[in-house]
């Protein structure tokens, strides 16, 4: 734990209006934390903003007050009969995240992180390995929680600035010297991460995903640049695959603010350029050029994305300061992240069974497509949709699956407070309308499901169950069931070939 302390507003840079000092012993952004001596944040939100709980923070003896204008305005009658230390802020949410970076006082001291649609946390989980393999105590942070050096588990992506300075402080305290983040394009928008010194950052790629908070693709594609836009200072390093279509505009704004740009992807332009894959059963050979000079290395990950996500990767430990012929070195240690193209069991026969975190249409198509030159047989999809989630993307999930593997068997995935054969009959109908309705079945408990895709297997095949990744809970109603995508995996496998 990071001790307990007192700072006043000017030890932690701020002013309140009247030149007003107050000691302040916490930091909150939620009223109902307020206590005596606490410094509450009035952020703006998305339903309401912080303003509307200035009244109930006053009631509970706050100390000082950190909003803007608009937070102000919403409190003004009850600030004016009160002598509270009022900090206006024009970006509240940036000056709160530079604030909590000075109270919590440290971080690990070489930090990078990583944007996109997808790939984040395989990114932020190779630099994390990559440094261990070189000698560092050092931890990815993300959608997994902590991982690394140091454990700690986390409900976001991107932790609120007060959450992920805690984090950051107490493993800068337990000796890790260097940290992985994932940038979430929420966490960006917010400023949750603007007080975090980054040495570089790293950009995968942009589609579909978030329409619902961001409105439009342009939002949400300003919320990622933000990342080299305004976290990553002018000295540092952008880490960008130029092999998506925005690549290139990310560059651009990079060398326009005078950061140093190492290129990734197969683009002539690519400083750290693939120039060759070759996939088999358990993995794939990479050829590749750091500054014109060829390399080649042996991956045990399957997926053509992961060299992507590797490359990416390499380039952040390299653009923090490695020895790019060190960095190489460890690429053939690096293991897949639970749930992300795992392998979870094989049968006597061969045959695989990969577990996927795939839960929307586009990354049901990119990991059944991927799979595909790694077997020479036939591809098995297991696939479901969560309750209370997107319904649209249910049959379009249903239509991939049906376009890229050669049997699906449709299943429940979290149901939520929804009806499972509701939710079923949706992915099942957009399966069915795509194609041959001969390779699709529906078994709704989800053990049976994979029982019945591993009894499938032939020699060559393999089968995928897509959607649970490293959720290690099935969400029923209000109840959490335990259940693992690769336990059961085991388990079924074990169970066919007469082990159990
Ligand atoms: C949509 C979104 O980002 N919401 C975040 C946002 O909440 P909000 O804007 O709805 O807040 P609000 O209810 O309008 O309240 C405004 C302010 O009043 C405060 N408040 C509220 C009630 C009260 O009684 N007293 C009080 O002080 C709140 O703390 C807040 O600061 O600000 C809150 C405080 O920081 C966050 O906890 C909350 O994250 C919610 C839980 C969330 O689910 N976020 C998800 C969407 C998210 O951030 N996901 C990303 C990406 C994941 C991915 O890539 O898939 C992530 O980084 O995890
Ligand atoms: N570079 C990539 N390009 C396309 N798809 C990818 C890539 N990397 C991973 N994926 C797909 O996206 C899924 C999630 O990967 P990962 O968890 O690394 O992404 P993320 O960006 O952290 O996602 P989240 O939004 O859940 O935090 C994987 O299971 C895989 O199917
Ligand atoms: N964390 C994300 C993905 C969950 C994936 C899938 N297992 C589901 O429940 O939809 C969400 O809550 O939307
Ligand atoms: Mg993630």
């Amino acid at each position: 734990m990071v001790t307990p302390k007192q700072s006043t507003l000017a030890q932690l840079g701020l002013r309140a209006q009247g030149g007003r000092e107050a000691q302040i012993s916490h930091l909150t952004i939620d009223s109902r934390e307020v206590r005596d001596g606490t410094l509450f944040a009035a952020l703006p939100g998305t339903r309401v903003h912080g303003g509307e709980f200035i009244q109930y923070a006053l009631r509970m003896g706050v100390s000082a007050i950190l909003t803007d204008a608009e937070g102000a305005a919403i409190a003004a009658d009850v600030l004016q009969g009160s002598d509270v230390a009022l900090v206006l802020a024009e970006d509240v949410s940036a000056t709160l995240a530079q604030t909590a970076a000075l109270w919590f006082g440290r971080q690990p001291e070489t930090m990078v992180a990583v944007t996109g649609t997808n790939g984040k946390t395989s990114v932020a989980s190779f630099a994390r390995q990559i440094w261990i393999a070189l000698g560092h105590k050092a931890v990815n942070l993300g959608t997994t929680g902590v991982e690394g050096a140091w454990t700690h588990p986390l409900k976001h992506t991107t932790p609120d600035a007060i959450t992920l300075q805690r984090a950051l402080a107490e493993a800068a305290q337990a000796g890790v010297t260097h940290a992985a983040m994932e940038a979430s394009s929420h966490g960006l928008d917010q400023r949750r991460l603007d007080g975090v010194m980054l040495a570089a950052a790293g950009f995968t790629n942009f589609t579909q995903d978030h329409l619902d908070y961001h409105k439009t693709f342009e939002a949400y594609f300003a919320a990622k640049v933000g990342l080299f836009g305004r976290v990553l200072g002018d000295d540092g390093v952008a880490v960008v695959n130029l092999d998506d279509p925005k690549g290139a505009e990310i560059a651009a704004l990079a060398t326009a603010r005078g950061q140093e740009v190492i290129g990734t992807g197969r683009s002539a332009d690519a400083r750290l350029r693939l120039t060759g894959q070759r996939f088999d059963a358990t993995g794939q050979e990479l050829a590749f050029t750091w500054q014109g000079r060829a390399h080649q290395v042996r991956l045990e990950l399957i997926g053509g994305f992961q060299a992507q996500n590797v490359l990416v990767a390499a380039g952040l430990v390299i653009g923090a300061g490695e020895e790019p012929d060190a960095v190489f070195a460890a690429l053939p240690e690096l293991v897949t992240v639970r749930g992300r193209m795992e392998l979870a069991a094989r049968r006597d026969n061969g045959a695989s069974v990969f577990v996927d975190y795939a839960h929307t249409p586009d990354a049901v198509a990119t990991a059944l497509s991927a799979l595909r030159p790694h077997i020479m047989g036939r591809l098995i999809a297991i696939i479901g949709a969560g309750g209370d989630r997107d319904a649209s993307k249910r049959p379009l999930m249903g239509a991939a699956a049906a376009e890229h593997a050669d049997i699906v068997i449709v299943t429940d995935d979290n149901p939520r407070s929804e009806d499972p054969a509701q939710i079923r009959s949706e992915v099942m109908q957009g399966a069915l309308n795509h194609g041959d309705a001969t390779k699709v079945t529906e078994f709704g408990d989800r053990a049976e499901a994979i029982l019945r895709g591993v009894d499938a297997l032939q020699p060559g095949d393999a089968l995928l169950v897509c959607g649970k990744g490293h959720e290690t809970g099935q969400i029923v109603g209000d109840d959490v069931l335990p259940f693992d995508d690769v336990e059961q995996a085991s388990v079924a496998v074990a169970a066919l070939e007469g082990r159990l």
